[in-house]
């Protein structure tokens, strides 16, 4: 279970957060969706322990990331693509994030398969693509097995198949009891892999609940992502 109770983060004199509070829960896939700019980067941010809020709490199980005593294995995570430097071959960063955090070094050739990267093991990070990147980036997230994952925007990049892999992925990792949050700015995208929705816009919740009742009322899911966020221009897609 990862819980925000009246998260709030103020830069300077810009409020990026007021107020968040919302649940994901074992066995559900929830959706983090806002459009850029939106908070939910800041928001993840603040859970994986990357950042402080100035008020309000957000925790993994009851406890905060940082005090956590064995973080990869308890939540796994993606922040920003694969987090590899380019010069490494991708075989090397997973071996490398295993070994310090005493992770079997069996896992990398586990995940590496389970990813689909099994055949560029050897390959520079700075040569793969966006998606390649993002699978890597996946890759470490589930590398010490955890019971909860943390994705921003994970489907950026992906083809359509990855997106088709990542979907069934998510579902099961949730169908087998784990615990699901990704950010998306894509109420489409999101709608087709989540059970609960939390929309944030202007560093507010709008809306929380499963998909369907988020969604009620309004024509398409477009509509209601811009009737949602008060996006009228379409800065979301
Ligand atoms: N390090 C920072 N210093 C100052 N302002 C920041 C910083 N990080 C984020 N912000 C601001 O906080 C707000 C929320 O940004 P955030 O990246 O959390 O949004 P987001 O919903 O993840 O958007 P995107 O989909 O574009 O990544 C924005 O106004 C952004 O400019």
């Amino acid at each position: 279970m990862l819980t925000f109770d009246a998260v709030c983060k103020q830069r300077g004199t810009h409020t990026i957060l007021s107020d968040i509070s919302f649940e994901a829960r074992p066995g559900r896939v929830t959706g983090f969706l806002g459009p850029n700019g939106a908070g939910k980067s800041s928001t993840l941010r603040i859970l994986l322990g990357l950042d402080r809020a100035t008020s309000g709490t957000a925790l993994v199980s009851g406890t905060p990331y940082r005090r956590l005593s064995a973080p990869l294995r308890t939540v796994g995570s993606m922040l920003d693509g694969s987090g590899a430097h380019r010069s490494r071959v991708a075989r090397d960063h997973l071996g490398w994030v295993a070994r310090s955090n005493g992770i079997p070094r069996r896992r990398v050739a586990e995940t590496l398969e389970l990813v689909g990267l099994a055949e560029s093991a050897r390959t520079r990070v700075g040569q793969f693509s966006l998606g390649m990147g993002q699978r890597l980036g996946i890759a470490a997230a589930l590398l010490g097995e955890p019971g909860m994952l943390v994705l921003d925007e994970p489907v950026n990049g992906l083809d359509p198949e990855g997106i088709r892999w990542i979907r069934g992925l998510l579902r099961g990792h949730a169908n087998d009891g784990g615990t699901v949050l990704l950010s998306s700015h894509l109420m489409s995208e999101v709608a087709e892999i989540a059970d609960d929705l939390v929309v944030i816009a202007g560093g507010r919740v709008v809306a929380s609940g499963p998909v369907a009742t988020v969604t009620a009322g309004y024509a398409s899911l477009e509509d209601a992502f811009f009737g949602l966020t008060g996006d009228p221009k379409g800065a979301g897609r």
